[in-house]
């Protein structure tokens, strides 16, 4: 696992992120706040067309920040296209934001509310290019399809996931994670807010269409508790869970965002 030069403290944290990252303070940096009254409904965009298949999720992974939900992508992947997307893009992992309190920690937020965490399903132009490293280079590259998580009922498909979390509780630590449909983490309307921007943690690339859903799904706090027993720190070493990871929001500079919607 690389030792990552970056982290959440106030030592490494995003405030620190320019220094050893220059494109932090780029033009086309996320997360964003969505203005609802400022964003333009564009009835030119289609709806989203998201086909997840539950035989591409193979294994779960602490990458010591977060973990994240590893896809197969090669045959058979899951896809997102239409919406404001050009092309064909696969689904490669998923992985969540979260903070030290309910009151927040998703990263995106709509007119300056924040929820208790965000999911960011991530996906790579493969009509373009032959990998999600290749495809992060281009502004065309990803994808990111995003649901906020709100405090409410128990989230019966988060429940598998969570689950999952001890037997990954280390940095660095993978299990096998599969049979699982991605889809039931989805919100029940397709409305979405978009816009370009970036890789809300470095390398911080400007490569992201982001398709933020209006629609928060509920997750219990005891299910988003357990993202917190998520440590940074490799088994044997005293342990340090990852409280929060979630970046303030940057300027907009001018960039539009679009609504799917009225
Ligand atoms: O950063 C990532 N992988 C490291 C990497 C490897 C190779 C080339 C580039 C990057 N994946 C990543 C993908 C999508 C998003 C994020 C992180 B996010 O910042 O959480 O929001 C959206
Ligand atoms: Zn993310």
């Amino acid at each position: 696992m690389s030792s990552l030069n970056w982290g959440y403290d106030s030592h490494n944290g995003p405030d620190q992120w320019h220094k050893l990252y220059p494109i932090a303070n780029g033009d086309s940096q996320s997360p964003i706040d969505v203005k609802s009254g400022e964003a333009k409904a564009d009835e030119s965009l289609k709806s989203l067309s998201i086909r997840y298949n539950s035989d591409s999720i193979k294994s779960l992974v602490n990458v010591g920040h977060s973990f994240q939900v590893l896809a197969e992508d090669k045959e058979n992947p899951s896809v997102v296209a239409q919406g404001p997307l050009k092309a064909t893009y696969r689904l490669n992992q998923f992985h969540f934001h979260w903070g030290a309190s309910n009151d927040f920690g998703s990263e995106h937020t709509v007119d300056g509310k924040g929820y208790a965490a965000e999911l960011h399903l991530v996906h790579w132009n493969s009509d373009k290019y032959s990998s999600f490293a290749e495809a992060s280079k281009n502004p065309d590259g990803c994808a990111v399809v995003t649901v906020f998580i709100k405090v409410g009922s128990s989230h019966p498909g988060l429940q598998r996931v969570v689950e999952a979390l001890e037997l990954i509780a280390a940095k660095g630590k993978q299990a096998a994670f599969t049979n699982f449909d991605a889809s039931t983490l989805l919100p029940a309307s397709m409305d979405y807010w978009t816009y370009q921007g970036s890789l809300t943690h470095p390398p911080l690339l400007e490569c992201v269409t982001w398709i933020i859903f209006k629609e928060p799904i509920s997750a219990s706090s005891e299910q988003i508790n357990l993202f917190r027993r998520i440590l940074s720190s490799a088994e044997g070493e005293e342990a340090c869970p990852v409280l929060a990871n979630h970046r303030p929001t940057q300027p907009l500079k001018g960039r539009e965002v679009r609504a799917s919607f009225q």
